[in-house]
């Protein structure tokens, strides 16, 4: 098992103003293990893509690392930065909005490659046409503009943006969302496609649990900044460890009810990450909430499954926990 990326408690703020900060990201700490297809899920706000940008080295972290197989992205020399600019690729939420309206099909497929300068012009034509052909593009698409192109063949062109460089992961930001639900499961058996042709490691965020679900191999749930629970995405769907997770789930109409139960409605909204809560930052929804959640900060632990919760009632609703360090593995 070769972690190709690991995050250890990292934090983004972003300041306003000379007093105030917005906490986006706080004390994440994961791996990401080559091969596999990690899922992120959360609600609107909870930092996914702030999270996403921070893997990237988009975002400065404000507390812990982001190390790139065992080297610092923040410290790496700049031409090992350069490096990894092409080893690490980001798939945009919006196949509208991510391509330059003025450049050809060809033309933006090819531009990571110019920025990043790699190989002779003639390589770079011939890297963009193999990309191209990777995301099953007809040629004679290669050379139209964003506007010609349907939503669908967009987001190809923007998935072969990501994959010219020859990445080892891709990160790919509710890069669904936007189509429709035909489109979607085209993009998504896809993306299993090449992630099994190019021997690819792929984030994939949403706030779809069904989506993430049907692709992932394991997830990690985010609630205000925070990661709450991670499982194997069977796991995860079958016995959630969280009430967060188990809300999510039992919000979708197409997933059956964890134990045969009623659905749970989450009152309110997502507080803002200006003020989060004190304690457990999902206890003013939580149905389950005690007077110990409002004080007290809830760290992962590892659970049966394998997996990691951070509830501070996970026992009591959940069912025992392994006291085995060496499972704490599982709450990476
Ligand atoms: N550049 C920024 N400056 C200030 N606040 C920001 C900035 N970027 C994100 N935030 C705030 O950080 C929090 C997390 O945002 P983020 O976009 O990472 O969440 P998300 O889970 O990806 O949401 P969505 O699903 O809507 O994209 C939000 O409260 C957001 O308003």
């Amino acid at each position: 098992m070769t972690v190709l990326m690991r995050l250890d408690d990292v934090a983004v703020r972003f300041p306003l103003g000379r007093r105030r900060s917005v906490s986006a990201v706080d004390g994440v700490s994961l791996d990401i293990v080559q091969g596999q297809t990690l899922g992120l899920i959360g609600e609107s706000g909870s930092g996914k893509s702030t999270l996403a940008r921070a893997m990237l080295g988009l975002v400065p972290t404000s507390a812990g690392s982001v190390s790139w197989l065992g080297e610092d992205v923040a410290r790496m020399p700049r031409q090992r930065r350069h490096d990894f600019t092409g080893e690490v690729q980001m798939v945009f939420q919006d196949p509208h909005s991510a391509l330059d309206p003025r450049r050809r099909v060809h033309q933006s497929v090819r531009e990571p490659l110019d920025v990043l300068r790699r190989g002779e012009r003639r390589d770079r034509d011939e890297l963009t046409r193999r990309a191209l052909a990777d995301v099953g593009l007809p040629a004679h698409l290669h050379d139209r503009y964003p506007h010609q192109l349907s939503g669908g063949q967009k987001q190809r062109v923007n998935i072969a943006r990501a994959l010219v460089t020859r990445p080892r992961l891709i990160v790919c930001d509710e890069s669904v969302a936007a189509l429709d639900v035909a489109l979607q499961a085209e993009i998504l058996n896809l993306l299993g496609d090449l992630k099994d042709e190019h021997d690819l490691t792929v984030v994939f965020i949403s706030h779809d649990l069904g989506v993430v679900g049907h692709i992932a191999d394991r997830v990690a749930v985010m609630y205000l900044g925070k990661l709450v629970e991670t499982a194997a995405a069977d796991d995860l769907l079958e016995a959630p460890r969280h009430p967060y997770t188990e809300a999510l789930l039992s919000a979708r109409p197409d997933v059956h009810q964890p134990g045969g139960g009623d659905r749970i409605v989450l009152r309110g909204d997502v507080p803002s990450p200006l003020a989060p809560p004190s304690g457990c930052r999902f206890h003013p929804r939580c149905l389950h909430a005690s007077a110990a959640c409002a004080r007290d900060l809830p760290v992962l632990v590892p659970v049966e499954s394998g997996g990691a919760s951070a509830c501070l009632r996970v026992a009591d609703l959940y069912g025992p926990v392994p006291a085995d360090p060496r499972a704490m593995r599982g709450a990476r």
